[in-house]
């Protein structure tokens, strides 16, 4: 039974488990890696979909039980467009299994002779290239989340050819953007291009970083994610003492890049998400367990929404039924159920603010500095409701503590901005929103800077890599007193040690 065949029949068990409410048919991409197959394109049998936009496809409707799962509005502002946009997203950032290698390769070869016109490598017998630092954002099939690249690509010329600079980061784009893992990442990244280039040799070293669980998400920027490199090596640089991979570690290492050879087998996950061993799910998910204990942050997914992230699969082109995939999709639910659309949290926490300390400003009053209290540094994860892709940072309040200097306990601000920040959002609204329940408490006045990094904007759409966003929500005095605003905005300097 060739791949798509098979597919098929699983494409069919599935349908009749959970396409019920949308029939519709994945469509099958062809991926190089079944070009012998004859390619076989499924139609999209669209299905109604929102409010006089195109019908929805299959991987709208499972983004829409996803939202409906997580208690969420799906018409609501904000998330009407989003199981399009997650759509788009997702498969903008799997295109690679539709993309052709020798596409990229053909017409991009051209002679250059080596030294003394020898028809050795090109630039000098025994010489390489060496593309350095190229950016690249892969998704991981453990998960479904992004995880960010640094991919250092090298090779020795041959037969009197060298291949354009941006090929080689367009072939390894190919396969960055399809679901994957950093060692077969490697391995087709190198195996790509020695068939496609011809040369000597190939090596390819990537350093990879993987978003850390939310809650030790204690970060602004992409420290504290989980790194790992990987390498992978054919022809002249294979051999432990293979002076061509000397040569190659030592050209990267003029970037400061210290990479030593590391191979692991493929199938060793990395994801820190797959800490849990999850059962395969038969849609009546158990709590995923640990050596038999039931792990304490493991959190049953309801089977639908299972099934629709196994849909949203299918849908890319890949195979929910391939092994390193088959504990994905509860692995992805049970990342969006960190999310949940829930206010219970404020009832069963009895968190009110209202049983703290309320401040009442004589009016008039000069401003007594000494009564801003700054409270600094609370980490957070959200998950952006546009994408349903995480953002993350740090919330920064800003309060006038009560007259008599009583101030509010930290910890009711870190489980305020929890509760704000662990649900689908916008950085402005949770910004507000936070502003808004200081200052039902401080009647002077509050102040809330959100500083964040918004993985929509730096693994896909614009992949600004080292962009961020800050947002300041000001209310009362703080909005009167530009002076009051000033310090606070200080204090955060201060506490950073950049103040000069
Ligand atoms: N203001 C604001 N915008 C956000 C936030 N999170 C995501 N976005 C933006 O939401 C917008 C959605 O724009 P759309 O054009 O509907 O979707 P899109 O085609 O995926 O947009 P691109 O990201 O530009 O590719 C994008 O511009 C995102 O940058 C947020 O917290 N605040
Ligand atoms: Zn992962």
């Amino acid at each position: 039974m060739t791949h798509l065949e098979a597919r098929g029949t699983a494409m069919g068990a599935l349908e009749e488990a959970h396409l019920a409410t949308a029939a519709a048919a994945a469509a099958v991409a062809a991926c190089d890696c079944h070009e012998e197959d004859e390619e076989e394109e499924h139609d999209i049998v669209e299905v109604g979909g929102g409010d006089g936009e195109a019908p929805a496809d299959a991987m709208e409707t499972a983004v829409r039980e996803l939202l409906l799962g997580l208690g969420e509005d799906a018409g609501r502002e904000g998330l009407r467009r989003t199981p399009k946009r997650v759509s788009k997203a997702f498969r903008d950032g799997t295109r690679g299994y539709t993309q052709k290698v020798k596409d990229i390769i053909q017409g991009a070869l051209f002679p250059e002779v080596g030294v003394d016109k020898r028809t050795g490598s090109a630039g000098g017998t025994g010489g390489q290239v060496v593309v350095r630092d190229i950016d690249l954002f892969s998704y991981c099939e453990s998960c479904l989340l992004p995880f960010s690249v640094q991919c250092h690509v090298g090779y020795v010329p041959s037969g009197g050819r060298v291949v354009g600079l941006s090929k080689l980061s367009r072939v390894a784009d190919v396969f960055a953007k399809r679901l994957q893992n950093p060692q077969r990442l490697a391995n087709e990244v190198c195996g790509a291009l020695h068939a496609s280039i011809q040369p000597a040799g190939v090596a390819v070293a990537l350093q990879c970083w993987h978003i850390p669980l939310p809650e030790n998400l204690k970060c602004k920027t992409l420290q504290g994610w989980i790194s790992t490199s990987h390498s992978s090596c054919s022809g002249v640089f294979e051999g432990e003492n293979s002076s061509f991979w000397n040569d190659f570690s030592m050209l990267i290492k003029l970037r400061g890049i210290d990479m030593e050879r590391v191979s692991h087998s493929a199938s060793i996950s990395w994801c820190p998400l797959k800490s849990y061993e999850v059962p395969v799910c038969n849609g009546h998910c158990k709590k995923a367990t640990i050596n038999g204990a039931i792990s304490p942050k493991s959190i049953p997914a309801p089977s639908n929404m299972v099934s629709a992230v196994s849909s949203m699969l299918l849908s890319l082109g890949e195979d929910p039924f391939r092994k390193e995939l088959v504990g994905t999709p509860l692995r992805y639910v049970q990342w969006m159920i960190k999310f949940r659309a829930c206010n219970l949290d404020v009832k069963l926490n009895g968190f009110t603010l209202n049983n703290l300390s309320v401040y009442k400003s004589p009016a008039g009053d000069a401003i007594d500095h000494q009564a801003i209290h700054s409270e600094l540094h609370f980490p957070f994860c959200s998950q952006c409701e546009h994408h349903l892709l995480p953002f993350y940072g740090v919330v920064h309040i800003g309060y006038f503590s009560s007259g008599d200097g009583e101030v509010i306990d930290r910890s009711h601000f870190q489980a305020l901005v929890h509760f704000y920040g662990c649900k689908l959002q916008v950085q402005e609204r949770m910004t507000r929103q936070i502003a808004e329940a200081v200052y039902s408490v401080s009647r002077g006045g509050a102040i809330v800077v959100v500083e964040a990094n918004h993985i929509c904007m730096i693994s896909r759409g614009i992949e600004k890599l080292r962009s961020s966003t800050a947002t300041i929500a000001l209310l009362g005095q703080f909005l009167t007193d530009p002076s009051a605003k000033a310090h606070f905005l200080q204090n955060i300097l201060d506490a950073t040690g950049l103040a000069v």
